[in-house]
């Protein structure tokens, strides 16, 4: 069962341990709720480090390994179950049917027929129930789908059960679209810009806000830099003008609250003619207390308007297209002359090199999207 199990988590799409000299350390299982048991699978890695992956199953007399995934009307049937791990959150018609989400996915989607999907998250931690928390605090706005229940054991988050939306399209798709046919997409961004500043004055209100010291930040944005261009060495040359651009923050008013953490138009769904932001678990590179800590909304605006020049690269837009986007999408979360916020363009350069980081590992054929972006911004900020 054990080699089955390994088999099933070294090949899976969410597996993030390829090429790592992964090797299996053990497996937890947790206690079963109705037949479904979550099996804790610990992995080591050549370099010392250690993932946890969450594998559901359905318990069987059979000495076969059935993923609850692939049984999603039994996971159901564990949320109506009295369990303190899964709690549904109201009530609703159960669903008849269930369904797998087939493409590729970092965590397993599945569709229920009753309007609901649970969001199965593969890669656990302790204190990683960060989605269910910041959805729990959008509840009612309109900006984002529907908390409607949560799956985790003790501090460990294993899933969320949220409204799934009616033929959703994807924000960077649609954006793409608009620029390869040269349509405006200033429309859509002004609502995009709306969205945005409600989710953000709802974290503000529920889950708290503060300052921090603009020295501090831009020391972490330095060495956030440094590290950066040990790795990708075409960020070397940038070094003195980023410098210059993060020591400009000394003396500004840096305000903070919980923040989406990896805002960019992948993260938005649009559905029956309204925009939904989603994805709520932090930047992916980050450990779950950094994904936590406060931070300066402008992180999620500055994620945005990075996300349009991806846009209008991709769809070969012309540069009144994006500055077109760039401001309907501040207008809208009610920002004014952007361009001269010193904050704002250092939360761009910080995204941008995270970007050069992300393309360098993952799409090389990318890479020259942020660096580009890189240069215009330090040309920009003098
Ligand atoms: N609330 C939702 N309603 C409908 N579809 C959704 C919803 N959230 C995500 N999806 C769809 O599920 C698929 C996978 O979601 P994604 O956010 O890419 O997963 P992950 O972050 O785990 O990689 C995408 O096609 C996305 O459009
Ligand atoms: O969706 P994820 O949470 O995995 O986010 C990661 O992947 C994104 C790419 O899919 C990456 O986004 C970058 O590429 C987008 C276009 O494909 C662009 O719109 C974004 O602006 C750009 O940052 C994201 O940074 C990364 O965390």
């Amino acid at each position: 069962m054990e080699a089955a199990l390994w088999d099933l988590v070294e090949n899976a799409r969410w597996f993030g341990g390829r090429g790592r000299e992964p090797r299996l350390l053990g497996v937890r299982p947790l206690e079963p709720v109705a037949d479904v048991r979550s099996l804790l699978v610990d992995v080591g890695y050549a370099d010392g480090q250690q993932e946890t992956y969450h594998v559901p199953v359905v318990e069987s007399e059979r000495p076969a390994l059935v993923e609850a995934v692939d049984d999603g009307l039994k996971l159901w049937e564990a949320f109506t179950a009295g369990s303190p791990d899964l709690v549904l959150l109201g009530t609703g018609p159960a669903p008849t049917a269930a369904r797998r989400f087939a493409g590729e996915q970092s965590n397993t989607n599945v569709f229920f027929d009753n309007g609901t999907l649970l969001k199965v998250l593969r890669r656990v931690e302790p204190g990683g129930d960060i989605e269910a928390e910041v959805l729990g605090a959008l509840k009612g706005s309109g900006a984002a789908p529907e908390l409607y229940g949560t799956w985790k054991h003790g501090d460990v988050g294993l899933g969320i059960l949220v409204e799934a939306l009616a033929d959703p399209h994807d924000g960077y798709d649609m954006a793409v679209e608009h620029a390869s046919a040269d349509r405006s997409f200033a429309e859509h961004a002004h609502a995009l810009g709306v969205g945005l500043a409600t989710v953000h004055q709802r974290l503000r209100e529920s889950l708290g806000t503060g300052t921090t010291d603009p020295t501090r930040l831009a020391a972490t944005f330095t060495s956030r830099y440094a590290a950066a261009a040990a790795s990708v060495e075409q960020l070397r040359p940038f070094g003195d003008r980023t410098e210059r651009t993060f020591g400009a923050l000394a003396g500004v008013t840096v305000p903070t609250q919980r923040i989406h953490g990896d805002c960019h138009l992948g993260q938005t769904l649009f559905s029956a003619g309204r925009w939904r932001y989603v994805d709520f678990e932090g930047e992916p590179m980050k450990t779950v207390p950094e994904r936590r800590e406060l931070d300066s909304p402008l992180r999620d605006v500055a994620g945005m308007l990075r996300s349009f020049e991806y846009a209008a690269e991709a769809g070969a837009a012309d540069a009144d297209w994006l500055a077109g986007a760039r401001r309907a999408f501040t207008a809208g979360y009610g920002l004014e002359e952007p361009t001269r916020d010193p904050l704002l363009t250092a939360y761009e350069l910080d995204k941008a090199i995270y970007e050069a980081v992300y393309e360098a590992r993952f799409r090389p054929h990318l890479l020259d999207v942020p660096l580009s972006g890189i240069d215009a911004l330090l040309g920009s900020a003098g």
